[in-house]
C-alpha cells in the first residue's frame, strides 16, 4: 500500500533526517514509528503527503510513484491528525470536522450529515458537542474531533504526528482505546508517530523503531519487546519489556490450568471426598449452566447440604483474548493466585501466576523461532 524505497532526505542546511529509508506498510495496517526526538519520525511522515520531498529514493502508493501525483488530489486520499489539532476557532464542531468534505465539493447538508456520523464514531454525541466551538472542549476532546476530521472524507490513509500527545496519561489511554475500536471497524493504512514506546506496542500491528534517521527495526510488537534486534533497540525498549510484553501478549486457551470444578447443585460431601481423592484443595464452582460461579475450599465443604450452600462468590475473570497484563491486573486486584477466564460466559480454565510466566515465556520463543505460540514446548515452570 505504502512503500518507501532507498528514501534519503536531506535538509538545505545539510541535515540528514532520513537516510536510505525502505519499508512497506500494507493495506489496513497500523504501523507505529517510534524513537527518540529529532530521529526523523516526522520527516518520514510529511514525505508521504508531499509536505516535505525526499532528496533521492521513491515512495510509492498502491504502486503509484507519489512524486507523479497532484499533491492536492494526493492529499485526498490522505487524512492528517497532528498533536496540535488545529481546530478553526470561530467555526463549531460540526464544522470543524466537515471542513474537508465541504473543501473538495460536498454538498453542505451530505458533508454535515457525515461530520455527525464521524463525531459519532468517536464518541462525541453530535447534538451535544456539533454546535460548540474549539475552547468549549476539553483537549482530549479536542484531539477526538481531530480524528473525526481526518477521517470524514473516507481516505484510505491516515498519517498521526502524536495524536495523543497533549493530554494527560488517562484520557491518553482511553483515546487509545477508542482508536483502536475504530480502526478495527473503518481498517485505515495508518502511519503513527509517537516518541512513547509504550503507546506504539499498544497500538501498531507493526512497529518502526528509529536511530538516528533510520529504521533499527521493524517488525511486531511482540518481536520487538521479545528479540530486539540491536543493543540500541533493546535499551530503547526498556529493561521492563518483559513487563510491557505483557500488554501485547493474549490469553489462548492452551496457556490455562484446568483445576477441580464442583457444581453448585453438588452435594458438599461427595465434591470434598472428590477434591481429596485428586489431593485438591479447593474448587472453581461452576452454576448448572457451566457458568462460573466462584470457588470453595476443601475445608468448608465437611458439612452438610450443597456446594452452593459453601461456595463463596469470585468476579476474577478475563475473556479469553484479554490480553495478560489484564489477568495479572485481576489478580492483584483480587488478591487472588488465580483468574478465571471465560469465553463468553463458559468456563475455560484457570490463569494462575505460573502459567501467566509459562506463557510470557512460550511467545518469546514463539516470535524468535517465527512460529505460532502453541507450536512452542519448553520444560514448564513448574517442572524447572
Ligand atoms: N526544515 C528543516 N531544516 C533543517 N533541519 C530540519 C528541518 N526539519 C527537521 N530538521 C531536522 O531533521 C531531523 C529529524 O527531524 P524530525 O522532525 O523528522 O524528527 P522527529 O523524530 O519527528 O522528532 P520529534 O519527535 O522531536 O518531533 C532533526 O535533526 C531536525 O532538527
Amino acid at each position: 500500500m505504502i512503500r518507501f524505497e532507498q528514501v534519503t532526505k536531506r535538509y538545505p542546511d545539510g541535515t540528514t533526517a532520513v537516510d536510505g529509508l525502505s519499508f512497506e506498510v500494507s493495506e489496513g495496517e497500523l504501523v507505529t514509528l517510534v524513537g527518540p526526538s529529532g530521529c526523523g519520525k516526522t520527516t518520514t511522515m510529511m514525505m508521504v503527503n508531499r509536505l516535505i520531498e525526499p532528496t533521492s529514493g521513491r515512495i510509492l502508493m498502491d504502486g503509484e510513484d507519489i512524486a507523479a501525483v497532484d499533491p492536492v488530489r494526493l492529499r485526498r486520499r490522505i487524512g492528517y491528525v497532528i498533536q496540535q489539532v488545529g481546530l478553526f476557532p470561530h467555526r463549531t464542531i460540526l464544522d470543524n470536522t466537515a471542513t474537508v468534505p465541504a473543501l473538495i465539493g460536498w454538498k453542505r447538508a451530505k458533508a454535515r450529515a457525515r461530520a455527525a456520523e464521524l463525531l459519532d464514531l468517536v464518541g462525541l454525541d453530535p447534538k451535544l458537542y456539533g454546535p460548540r466551538y474549539p475552547d468549549q472542549l476539553s483537549g482530549g476532546q479536542r484531539q477526538r474531533v481531530g480524528v473525526a476530521r481526518a477521517l470524514a472524507a473516507d481516505p484510505p490513509v491516515l498519517l498521526m504526528d502524536e495524536p495523543f500527545g497533549a493530554v494527560d496519561p488517562v484520557v491518553r489511554e482511553q483515546l487509545q482505546d477508542e482508536f483502536l475500536r475504530m480502526q478495527a471497524a473503518v481498517r485505515k493504512t495508518v502511519l503513527l508517530v509517537t516518541h512513547d514506546i509504550e503507546e506504539a506496542v499498544r497500538l501498531g500491528d507493526r512497529i518502526a523503531v528509529y536511530g538516528q534517521g533510520r529504521i533499527e527495526q521493524f517488525d511486531t510488537p511482540g518481536a520487538v519487546l521479545g528479540t530486539p534486534a540491536t543493543p540500541y533497540v533493546a535499551e530503547f525498549v526498556g529493561a521492563d519489556r518483559g513487563l510491557k510484553r505483557l500488554s501485547v501478549t493474549a490469553i489462548e486457551a492452551e496457556d490455562l490450568e484446568q483445576p477441580p470444578v464442583a457444581r453448585l447443585d453438588e452435594p458438599a460431601g461427595q465434591a470434598a471426598d472428590r477434591l481429596r481423592a485428586d489431593g485438591a484443595r479447593w474448587a472453581v464452582v461452576l452454576d448448572t449452566y457451566g457458568d462460573l460461579h466462584g470457588w470453595v475450599g476443601i475445608e468448608d465443604l465437611d458439612s452438610d447440604g450443597t456446594v452452593g450452600d459453601r461456595a463463596r462468590r469470585m468476579n476474577a475473570w478475563v475473556p479469553v483474548g484479554a490480553p495478560l497484563k489484564q489477568a495479572f491486573g485481576v489478580m492483584l486486584q483480587h488478591d487472588a493466585g488465580w483468574v478465571a477466564v471465560l469465553d463468553e460466559a463458559r468456563f475455560l480454565g484457570v490463569l494462575t501466576p505460573a502459567k501467566l510466566h509459562e506463557a510470557l515465556r512460550r511467545s518469546v520463543d514463539a516470535d524468535a523461532l517465527g512460529v505460532p505460540r502453541d507450536q512452542v514446548s519448553f520444560d514448564s515452570v513448574a517442572d524447572a
